[in-house]
This record gives structure tokens, sequence and C-alpha cells, in this order.
């Protein structure tokens, strides 16, 4: 269900739209309807109050949990169920962040992801991305939401940016605390720009060079890692705050002099920061991952090199359930043609 339609019901209800946004923000939050200041006995319109139960019960059936995955280092990787059966991933993440997906599979098919090799089997709608805000706000505070769960956001748009609207006004995340990761997208820095609420920005960029970059991400839309860093930047001084560049660690493949060479020439001086993750691996993919020495002397090296780099890990590494794979197992009974792999999230 989208929110639109979660709106249209409630003004056919009778609702005004200072009710409408009771409602929404009781459920973003995650607070119970007749408790704050104004009781909705006293507040909503006599069909709004009819009618909330049942609106509760559809809202909450959005997404229900199907099994929780606590990792060690202080996230939980969470397989939502959805109300047609269908299956997504949300992580927890230590210091009140949460992963969530935008699609159920992705049509990116990126060459690492276990989440591009299933193609794209439907978008998530603006209120499933909701439920799953509140299905983990059951679990946890939620502070941050970073759209790194499955699917490119960039490819669901409006159900994304709608989402954003209401967590950033109703929702009390801080704008710069909403992160819209991508491979990139030349409609996204257009309708980014315009929102009310501004996401921060992390940019898939995984290579220097045009080429490997399509080899490797082999739907994305065909932006050159230049105009990529270039749109990023307008972004960057347009919110304020810095872009986020994503490195998938790939031995062998991405993480030569040659790239960290590119690397400086693309980012340094900008308004950015370069998170490298090193691959998680997929058994029976040919991607190799780097040590973690390794991948430390290359962030160290561009760090002196004048680029803010950050080596990072996926959460929850130890959990046998990258995003994707989850989905994967407890979808293969039923769909048997479906390969079992393993992918990342958050
Ligand atoms: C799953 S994607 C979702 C958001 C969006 N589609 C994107 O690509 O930015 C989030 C991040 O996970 C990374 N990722 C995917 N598979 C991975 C893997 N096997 N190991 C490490 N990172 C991976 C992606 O490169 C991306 O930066
Ligand atoms: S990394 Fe992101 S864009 Fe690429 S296939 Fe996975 S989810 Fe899609």
């Amino acid at each position: 269900m989208q929110l639109t339609s979660i709106r249209q019901r409630l003004r056919a209800l009778g609702a005004l739209p200072l009710h409408e946004q009771r409602v929404l923000r009781d459920w973003v939050q995650g607070r119970p309807y007749d408790q704050g200041r104004r009781r909705p006995n006293d507040f909503l319109p006599l069909g709004v109050r009819t009618a909330l139960p049942a609106l509760d019960a559809e809202l909450q059936a959005m997404a229900r949990l199907i099994s929780s995955h606590p990792g060690e280092d202080g996230s939980a990787r969470l397989l939502v169920g959805l109300a047609d059966g269908q299956a997504v991933e949300s992580v927890l993440l230590p210091r009140d962040g949460l992963c969530v997906s935008s699609q159920v599979g992705c049509a990116v098919g990126c060459q690492f992801c276990m989440t591009g090799r299933e193609g794209l089997i439907r978008q998530v709608s603006s209120g499933e991305i909701i439920a799953q805000v509140v299905l983990a706000r059951t679990q946890r505070p939620v502070k941050k939401v970073v759209f790194m769960g499955m699917g490119d956001p960039a490819h669901n748009l409006d159900n994304v940016l709608e989402a954003i609207e209401l967590l950033g006004t109703e929702g009390n995340i801080g704008h710069k605390n909403l992160v819209f990761s991508t491979v990139g997208d030349p409609r996204v820095f257009e309708r980014l720009a315009q929102g009310v609420v501004k996401p921060a920005l992390a940019l898939s960029l995984h290579t220097t060079k045009p080429a490997l970059r399509e080899q490797l991400l082999p739907r994305a839309p065909r932006i050159t890692p230049e105009q990529l860093v270039e749109a990023g930047e307008q972004y960057a001084r347009l919110t304020g705050y810095p872009v986020q560049y994503q490195w998938t660690l790939l031995e062998g493949i991405n993480d030569g002099e040659d790239e960290i060479d590119g690397i400086v020439r693309l980012l340094k001086g900008k308004y950015a920061v370069l998170n490298m993750i090193p691959y998680n691996t997929i058994p029976d993919l040919a991607f190799k991952r780097p040590s973690w020495e390794s991948a430390r002397a290359i962030a160290a090296t561009l760090h002196q090199r004048g680029v803010l780099t950050k080596l990072r890990d996926s959460a929850g590494q130890d959990v046998d359930g990258g995003c994707g794979q989850l989905r994967a197992r407890a979808a293969a009974p039923a769909r048997r043609t479906i390969a079992i792999g393993r992918a990342d999230a958050a």
C-alpha cells in the first residue's frame, strides 16, 4: 500500500490534514494511537476512529517478522514478510541504524551482489518501507535509516521519496540520517535536489574505469565515474553533507595502484567520504575478498593522498545471511529455480 492511498482513505473517512498527520505520525513512530496529549476521542473524527483498528491491522500486516538473526557486532538481520507472501531483508545496525529494502530483487544485476542475481521481482511500496521502520522500532530505537538493503532506490523513486519525506517530517529521523544508496541515475540527482527532505547520498562507485564499471554493474545507467562524481559533488554542496562513495573491494579487480590513482584523481578535494567494504564472499562466485591487512593498507594510502577513506565491514558478517541470502533461503522450497548465494546489505 502506498502512503498516498493511506492518506486518501483517511480523507474519505473525514480526516483533515492534521488528523491524517497525527495517524501517520503515531504509526511511523511506533506509538499507540490512544496515547499523547490529544486522545483520539477528543481529536479524531468519528469515521476515522471507527475505521482505525482495521486500518491499523492492515498497516501492521504490511511487514511482519519472519525471523531475526543477531550478529556479534550488535547488528541483527531481519527477514521480513510482506502481505503478498514476498519477503525482504532489513538490518538493525549498531547505534540505532536500520537498513531497509526498497525492492524485492534488483534489476541492476551487479556481478558481486546476491540481490542482483534474482532480477527485479517487484517494487516495495512506500507503505512497506515505512512498515519496515515500524517493525524495527518494535525491537530497538531507530534514529538513522539507510536504503542499502535489497534493490536500488533509484529504480523505485516515487515510493522511496514518499517514504523519505514521511520519515524526515513525522518519523523523527534527521534528514542527513536518511541515506539514499544507489549506483546512480540522472533522475536521482534531479529529484533528490527538489525534495522537501533531502537525504544524504551514497553512490556505489566501485571502480574509476568506465568499461570495468559496465562489466561489474551491467544494467546500471551509463554514467561515467567522472559524471557520477560531478553530480554527487553538486548534491553535496547543495545539502551541506558529504557524499559517501561506496567501494566493494574485490581482490585483483579494483584494488590496484591504477584504481588508487583514479580515486585520488576523482575524489581528492571533493566533499566526500570513501567507504571501502571488502567483498562479502558468495560461495559460487569467482570474486575474492582481500585480506583485512591489504584493505587497511589501501585505505591508509588513500588517506595519506588526501582522500577521506573509511574501511568498513558489512553489518552482521558472522550471520550467514548477507542481504538477499535469508530471502533466497526462505524462498527456495517454493521457487526451486532460484539460485541460492550470498550478498551484502548495509
Ligand atoms: C545491496 S546495495 C543496495 C543499495 C543500492 N542498490 C546500491 O548498490 O548502492 C548496498 C551496497 O552493498 C554493496 N554490496 C553488494 N553486494 C556486496 C558484496 N557481496 N560484498 C560487499 N558489498 C556488497 C553494494 O555495492 C552497495 O554499495
Ligand atoms: S549492489 Fe545494489 S544495485 Fe547492485 S544488484 Fe545489488 S542491490 Fe542492485
